[in-house]
């Protein structure tokens, strides 16, 4: 079988209680800890920022200790200012909207710079093109299933046909120079569709409401491995 993540969304845990959260997350089964950035600009919403990163950094980790990385999703603009303040809080991969950017390939260039891995983030109408020219600069490409904004949204089934372009795009570039990108998929991702996503090509799913919507987290994250398993 492929080597699948599951990357719970933070957005829909109880902020009140956010380290425990995490590290219930992850005795549950988590890959990664997805982080949403809101700015109420580039989204007409508000999150958290670098603060509530480095507290939660600690958390990031199994009961062995190995650690868990800290999946940050920027949707904010402008987005440079912020990357060395989250890489410095503990980010391990920093991924930012490229409407958002004033010079793509800079903050992608800053990203890696600051020591962290780069991602990239399409939104449902956002045209892939940029993607050919950057491919040896990003580690991470993100195919929103939803409007960025809010947890607890539908999937919009036309990620599916995107996320297939996405994955003939990274099996030829990695064809071609060995190197492998992640593609994730966030939004309106539950157990019962998580198994189409994948056999589109994701390898990595951002899951918010379904997991932290449920009391057991362990049993969503187990049903999720369980269909993912069926994915030929
Ligand atoms: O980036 C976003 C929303 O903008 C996501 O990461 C959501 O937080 C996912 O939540 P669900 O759709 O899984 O509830
Ligand atoms: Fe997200």
């Amino acid at each position: 079988m492929k080597t699948y993540r599951i990357a719970p969304s933070i957005l829909s845990a109880d902020f009140a209680r956010l380290g425990e959260e995490v590290r219930n997350v992850i005795a549950a089964g988590a890959d990664f800890i997805h982080f949403d950035v809101m700015d109420n600009h580039y989204v007409p919403n508000l999150t958290i920022g670098p603060l509530v990163a480095q507290s939660l950094k600690p958390h990031c980790k199994r009961a062995d200790g190995t650690p868990v990385p800290l999946d940050v999703h920027l949707m904010v603009k402008p987005v440079d200012a912020l990357v060395p303040m989250f890489a410095k809080a503990g980010a391990d991969i920093i991924s930012f909207h490229p409407e958002a950017s004033e010079h793509i390939d800079r903050t992608l260039q800053l990203i890696r710079d600051s020591g962290c891995k780069a991602g990239l983030v399409f939104n449902p109408a956002t045209s892939l093109d940029v993607l050919d020219y950057v491919m040896d600069r990003i580690d991470l490409v993100l195919i929103m299933s939803v409007n960025p904004g809010f947890g607890g949204q539908s999937f919009i089934e036309g990620a599916l046909h995107k996320t297939a372009i996405v994955r003939k795009k990274l099996d030829a570039y990695k064809a071609q120079s060995g190197r492998d990108i992640l593609l994730e998929v966030d939004g309106g991702i539950k157990a019962d569709n998580i198994a189409k996503v994948a056999a589109a090509g994701a390898d990595t799913f951002v899951a918010g409401s379904a997991i932290f919507g449920q009391p057991d987290y362990k049993a969503v994250v187990d049903a999720m491995r369980a269909n993912l398993a069926g994915v030929p």
